[in-house]
């Protein structure tokens, strides 16, 4: 027995001592300036309890021992399990040889059940011996625990160096990205600030350039781009936002996973501390309470190693949160720079804003300007379609005129075929008047045959009558003669001129019935003649009073015919002014010179103006490689006859005659064809000579309703002075007002030629042709240096009403407008052109403000439009004829031109007025 406590003491002394001695040794080693790895030896010697204060060295070694590898935490667990074997094996030994003679005594011991003590009532030391073999089970399972926590502790490890791998990683595809958005946000600065140096932003030129639609577009595309950029920015921190918050879950799942751990080693540890108690109380003897207590101590130690271990493990679950603090802190960092990206972000989101709002003022200004133009386009369209509203209205009433008049024509027919039957009726009457004529002109030459006769047998008879008497005479001498022959004669030669006496007598005898046949004849010829006259009287009285009837039938008839056509010519004229009105009251026309040989200086010239058969009113110019369109009312294509000119233009000479004021002026560069196009040639005439001829065309065919007196006067205004052309002695005229309170404008002194014809007036132009001044220049051979003007004025009386008109038609053929240095003027002809150039100016500045509808119009600034101030202002109905020259060397004149004339048709003169005043008083 005491053998087997000696051995027993022995054994533990064996195993403590040597734990010990172990112990001391891994103290000595481990200092604690160098942080090594943790061994078994160190845990064991916490597993003695001999020294909290190695445990703490231990534990701050632990801590410090961040860095350790894996393959050292193996080899020490290796050894740990190596020192437990040689205590347990002799004891165990013992046990089994203890428990083989007690088997042989006693039923058999059941040590396998954990917490279940065998029935040791014989034997304390095997009792003992249990307890310390279940102790040493427990300290094995306990030992088994720590492995437990050390692996935890190298998984822990492993984690941690993947978390820090992890992280590292992390952090260098951060910082990548960071780069990355610092590259974008400072690309965008530099976008930004590119687009702010020129813009918008920062100048007052560039912000006049919002309103352009490039700056407009400019702005929108950048803005599209920074919203895309912002939009990228966006999503990427909702990425970042999103990988944090991953991160974020996955540090809290491994913390819980941890505490998980530890807790679940605390219920283990508590666990054990129970069943030592059980085995405490189980025990109860006093040695072995000494070595339970000691064991108890060992327990606590066992606690405390747990405790250190749980801090340990705290320390362990601390480093992942120092690694998630370290990782808050990157958060942070990276908030922080996310948030500056974020300020930055909305400090372009408020330049964008103000971008956007910077564009959309200008889309707003763009939209009102849109709106105005919008507005004045429906104006425009609204005044279209009242003129188109017109139109329906014109074509019906055309309609109404057109059926009335087929009506009246139908009534024309009718009154004409009764007409034409009174004039059958008419023409038998004259015929029965022609008849009778003829019978009373033969009745008449036969009443004259008769007369005739009558007068030749009544001289006959008288002739007969003295030949008788003379007979008798005779008879009577020879009577006598015989009666003194008788007396002295034979009764023979008595008897013989008896015998021929009585044969006279007989003879005279025989006469009278005859004569007296012949007396009768020509007294019923006479009643006849008479009777004839009579009836003939009669009947002419009939035939006229027929004729009378006849013709006051018809003159009722076209009297309503008559009143008719007055109103269908009313009719027409209104339709014809609203026509007018309709084309506009200024008119722009273009005439395209064509290309004559004398015109081409140079060889090789180019043609640069081109007409659009397709197109009437587009004309293009070829300048500098570009086409510029002309829009005109009217374009002609240079084969354009005279004719062609005038019909364009016969509206408004008719309006002249219907008491408006009219103008029609050439203008264009010298040689471009004015004079042409105004005088044209004898053969060949212009616009001048074919209004007047139409002018008394109309006249004549009015001539039954109005009477229209036509006068005419033309000056030239040659370097700022009026001269009359139709004047001899050429002497200076001047512009004044008229006296007579009209506030008319007359030149005092001026020839005014009353026209009663179209022959008379062709002298008159010829006259004013003559007196016309013209040299050659270097552009035309007969340059017309003066502006000359043509001025028919036409007074009409309505012979029903009484009411007057007067009309005004102003024919101007302007000076060319060249440039003096290519006309190659000098001296007097650099005065000249310089004078021609300075009064087309004028008409330029009073079309200009015309056009802007200005209330002054600077009509006194040169003696053309002062001139022409009736027929340029307002009512006044005008025509501009733009002549241009085809040829590449006149583009630049051309275009000048052109450009002019676009301004002229910009022109509104409002409706034209017509000049009238009724037979009582004025009515303009
Ligand atoms: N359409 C045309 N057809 C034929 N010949 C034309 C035509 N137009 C002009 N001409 C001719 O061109 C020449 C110059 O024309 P015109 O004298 O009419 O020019 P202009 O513009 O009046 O010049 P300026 O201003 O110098 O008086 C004349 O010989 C004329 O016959």
């Amino acid at each position: 027995m005491y053998a087997f406590y000696s051995l027993l003491v022995y054994i533990f002394y064996t195993v403590f001592k040597k734990e010990e001695e172990e112990g001391l040794q891994g103290e000595h080693d481990a200092s604690p300036d160098e942080p090594g790895p943790v061994t078994m030896e160190t845990r064991s010697k916490r597993s003695d309890g001999h020294t909290p204060r190695m445990r703490k060295k231990a534990c701050a070694r632990l801590s410090e021992s961040s860095s350790s590898s894996d393959s050292d935490e193996v080899s020490d667990e290796d050894e740990e399990d190596d020192s437990v074997k040689p205590a347990c094996t002799p004891l165990a030994a013992f046990l089994s040889f203890k428990q083989e003679s007690e088997k042989r005594r006693t039923p058999p011991v059941h040590l396998d059940t954990p917490g279940k003590t065998p029935p040791l009532t014989d034997s304390p030391l095997v009792a003992v011996m249990s307890h310390l073999l279940s102790f040493l089970e427990q300290y094995s399972h306990f030992q088994q625990l720590q492995q437990q926590a050390d692996q935890y502790r190298v998984q822990l490890k492993r984690h941690r160096v993947q978390h820090r791998r992890q992280m590292k990683a992390l952090r260098a595809s951060y910082r990548q990205r960071l780069r990355d958005k610092n590259n974008i946000i400072s690309s965008l600065e530099e976008a930004v600030s590119q687009q702010q140096s020129p813009s918008p932003l920062s100048d007052g030129e560039s912000s006049s350039n919002i309103g352009t639609p490039a700056g407009v577009h400019r702005l929108v595309e950048s803005l599209y781009g920074l919203q895309g950029e912002r939009s990228k920015l966006r999503g990427e921190l909702h990425l970042l936002h999103s990988q944090l918050e991953q991160k974020e879950q996955d540090r809290h799942s491994r913390i819980q996973a941890f505490q998980q751990q530890i807790d679940e080693l605390k219920s283990c540890i508590e666990e054990r501390e129970e069943e030592l108690s059980r085995l405490r109380t189980a025990t109860g003897a006093t040695d072995s309470e000494k070595r339970v207590l000691c064991l108890s101590a060992e327990n606590e130690s066992l606690k405390q190693s747990l405790s250190v271990t749980q801090g340990l493990l705290q320390q362990l679950s601390t480093i992942p949160s120092q690694s998630s603090n370290m990782l808050v802190k990157e958060n942070e960092n990276l908030r922080s720079r996310v948030q500056q990206l974020e300020s930055s972000l909305q400090q372009r989101a408020e330049q964008l804003s103000q971008l956007e709002r910077r564009s959309e003022q200008s889309e707003w200004r763009r939209a009102e300007e849109l709106r105005k133009r919008e507005d004045r386009v429906r104006e425009l369209q609204l005044e279209l379609d009242r003129e188109k509203g017109k139109e329906p209205v014109v074509k019906y009433v055309t309609q109404t005129v057109e059926v009335e008049s087929a009506a009246t024509v139908k009534q024309l027919n009718k009154a004409r075929q009764r007409n034409e039957v009174l004039a059958g009726r008419l023409s038998d009457q004259n015929e029965r008047c022609r008849q009778l004529e003829e019978q009373i002109r033969k009745s008449d030459e036969y009443s004259c045959n008769l007369q005739h006769k009558i007068a030749a047998y009544e001289r006959e008879i008288t002739k007969l009558r003295e030949e008788l008497l003379k007979e008798i005479g005779h008879l009577e001498e020879r009577k006598e003669e015989a009666v003194r022959a008788a007396a002295s004669c034979s009764a023979d030669h008595f008897q013989n001129l008896q015998d021929q006496f009585f044969s006279l007598q007989k003879r005279l005898t025989a006469l009278p019935p005859t004569l007296r046949s012949m007396k009768t004849d020509y007294a019923s010829l006479r009643s006849q003649v008479r009777n004839f006259s009579d009836f003939y009287g009669s009947a002419i009285n009939e035939a006229k009073k027929q004729i009378a009837a006849a013709i006051n039938e018809m003159s009722e008839a076209n009297k309503d015919l008559l009143e008719k056509y007055r109103k269908e010519v009313a009719l027409r004229r209104k339709y014809h002014e609203q026509l007018v009105e309709l084309k506009g009251n200024i008119r722009v026309l273009c005439r395209v010179k064509p290309v004559l040989k004398e015109d081409q200086h140079e060889e090789g010239q180019s043609v640069v103006v081109a007409t659009d058969p397709n197109n009437e009113s587009s004309l293009t110019v070829i300048s500098k490689g570009k086409g510029r369109i002309f829009e005109l009312d009217k374009v002609f294509q240079p084969q354009a006859t005279q004719e062609e000119i005038f019909q364009e233009i016969e509206p408004l000479v008719t309006s002249c005659i219907d008491g408006y004021h009219v103008c029609i002026f050439a203008y264009g560069q010298t040689g471009s064809g004015k004079t042409h196009t105004m005088e044209g040639t004898v053969e060949n005439p212009g616009i001048n000579q074919r209004a007047l001829k139409h002018l008394f065309n109309e006249i004549e065919e009015r001539k039954d309703m109005w009477s229209y007196t036509v006068s005419v006067s033309s000056v030239e205004i040659y370097n700022e002075v009026l001269r009359d052309l139709l004047s001899k002695d050429g002497e200076k005229l001047d512009i004044k007002i008229n006296p007579d309170g009209t506030g008319q404008l007359h030149v005092p002194g001026l020839r005014v030629i009353e026209v009663k014809s179209f022959q008379h007036i062709k002298k008159i132009l010829a006259t004013a042709r003559r007196n016309r001044i013209t040299f050659g220049t270097q552009m035309n051979q007969h340059s017309s240096r003066s502006h000359a003007l043509l001025c028919i004025t036409v007074q009409g009386t309505d012979l029903a009403t009484g009411s007057k008109t007067t009309g005004k038609l102003n024919l101007v053929d302007l000076a060319g407008s060249e440039r003096v240095w290519k006309s190659g003027a000098e001296g007097e002809r650099l005065k000249e052109a310089q004078n021609i150039n300075r009064s087309l100016l004028a008409l330029g500045d009073v079309i200009q403000a015309l056009r802007a509808r200005q209330t002054h119009i600077p009509f006194r600034n040169s003696r053309l439009t002062y001139l022409l101030q009736d027929s340029l202002g307002k009512g006044s109905k005008t025509v501009m004829v733009v002549q241009v020259s085809a040829l590449e060397s006149n583009v630049g004149e051309t275009l000048c031109s052109l450009k002019f004339a676009q301004r002229v048709c910009k022109v509104e003169l409002g409706p034209a007025a017509r000049k009238i005043e009724s037979g009582v008083g004025q009515c303009d």
